[in-house]
């Protein structure tokens, strides 16, 4: 799949910009602060209709602008369609082929992209937040109903949590209702956790080879799902299902005494080990950068193998601060199928083979300008 053109309209520091791009490798040259990542970031929207960088959805459109628009045609399963994500004071709304997608699952993964950026370290070093934002986002991408049961634990989470405090204030109030908002939290929690532990099987399975080769076999990799709950990957929702069932009875009343939901998908995180060592805790800055480059290119296999094609790669500023070796593995890797766009400030720290078959921009105070 590959992005043909997109449209900007009072996007961040784009007041209008109409740009057609290569199927291939399409390079964007500025100084800083001229509209590189804004550009990417809005590649991004287009897909997931939120940012990377920010969860505030008013930052997006321009100063002093009443609306902020991206316009965008992307060529899938042999067809071209019109995909827009418009945002205004009144919220935002997102279109398939012109038709406004009332849920998120109904427009998530029309388009498929991987983003790697300077801030993807903290994917490995970064809060747990960060890692479950990664699966979250990646899973759901490729899969709707993963996205619909997540909402659905967020809002039940957060009424239950709301309940928790109040039953915290007043212990003799009737906890009837905290059981029905546990027994809806468990059922989604248990197919959120299904659903992530055969993502993180498949996830591993790529990341594995890949990481090795980027390291010249020096280092084995190897990701953990750290649950909140005793529960293993083999489980499937049912199994999973009973064992919250058990935590939820058994921490109950220390869940009134602290006034907040104590386990579940929102408090798991991932552990990533190499050569058997916590990369977190142990990892060079070069390991842990290899770390998050393995997991991204291992996404780009599993978005194939689920959707039957490359997504669109978007590298934000950090092809030059590769070393050659996994420059080089890093481009060998995506060659030709998949549609990459590289953001730097110079050519400089960047393989002459690649600038060499790539579309270049240059990029000045939210113009851009195709150089060949
Ligand atoms: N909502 C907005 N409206 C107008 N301009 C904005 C808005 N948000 C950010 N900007 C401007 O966009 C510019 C930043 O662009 P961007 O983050 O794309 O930089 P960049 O080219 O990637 O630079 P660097 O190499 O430093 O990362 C800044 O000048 C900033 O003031």
């Amino acid at each position: 799949m590959y992005i043909e053109e997109i449209t900007l309209t009072h996007y961040r520091n784009y007041d209008q910009l109409s740009v057609s791009f290569d199927k291939k490798i399409n390079v964007i040259i500025g100084e800083n602060a001229q509209g590189k990542t804004n550009l990417m970031e809005a590649i991004y929207v287009l897909a997931f209709t939120k940012s990377h960088r920010t969860p505030r959805d008013k930052e997006l459109i321009q100063w002093d602008a009443e609306y902020g628009k991206i316009e965008g045609r992307v060529f899938k399963r042999n067809q071209s369609f019109p995909l827009e994500v418009i945002f205004s004071n009144k919220g935002k709304k997102a279109k398939f082929n012109h038709i406004e997608q009332k849920r998120l699952s109904e427009y998530i993964g029309a388009m498929n992209v991987v983003m790697f950026a300077p801030e993807d370290l903290n994917l490995v070093k970064g809060s747990p937040s960060e890692r479950r934002k990664f699966f979250d986002m990646e899973i759901g991408q490729t899969q709707p109903i993963y996205i619909y049961h997540l909402g659905q634990y967020q809002r039940i989470l957060k009424e239950r949590n709301a309940l928790l405090k109040e039953l915290q204030r007043q212990p003799q109030a009737d906890p009837t209702m905290l059981r029905v908002y546990t027994d809806q939290l468990i059922d989604h929690a248990s197919i959120i956790l299904e659903r992530r532990f055969l993502f993180l099987q498949k996830l591993r399975n790529w990341a594995q080879p890949i990481h090795e080769g980027i390291s010249r076999g020096y280092e084995q990799l190897n990701i953990d799902y750290d649950a909140s709950v005793d529960v293993s990957e083999d489980m499937d929702s049912e199994k999973i299902k009973i064992v919250l069932e058990e935590y939820f009875n058994k921490i109950e009343s220390k869940e009134i005494e602290r006034g907040t939901t104590l386990v579940g998908p929102h408090r798991d995180d991932l552990i990533f080990y190499v050569n058997d060592k916590n990369v977190q805790t142990f990892g060079s800055q070069g390991q842990q950068r290899t770390t998050a480059l393995s997991l991204k290119l291992a996404e780009i296999e599993l978005i194939y193998e689920e959707v039957g094609e490359y997504p669109i790669l978007l590298l934000d500023d950090v092809l030059s601060e590769l070393d050659d070796y996994r420059q080089s593995h890093l481009l060998n890797t995506i060659q030709g199928k998949v549609q990459t766009f590289v953001t730097t400030t110079s050519v400089d720290g960047i393989a002459h083979d690649t600038i060499s078959q790539a579309e270049i921009f240059t990029i000045h105070n939210g113009y851009l300008v195709e150089e060949r």
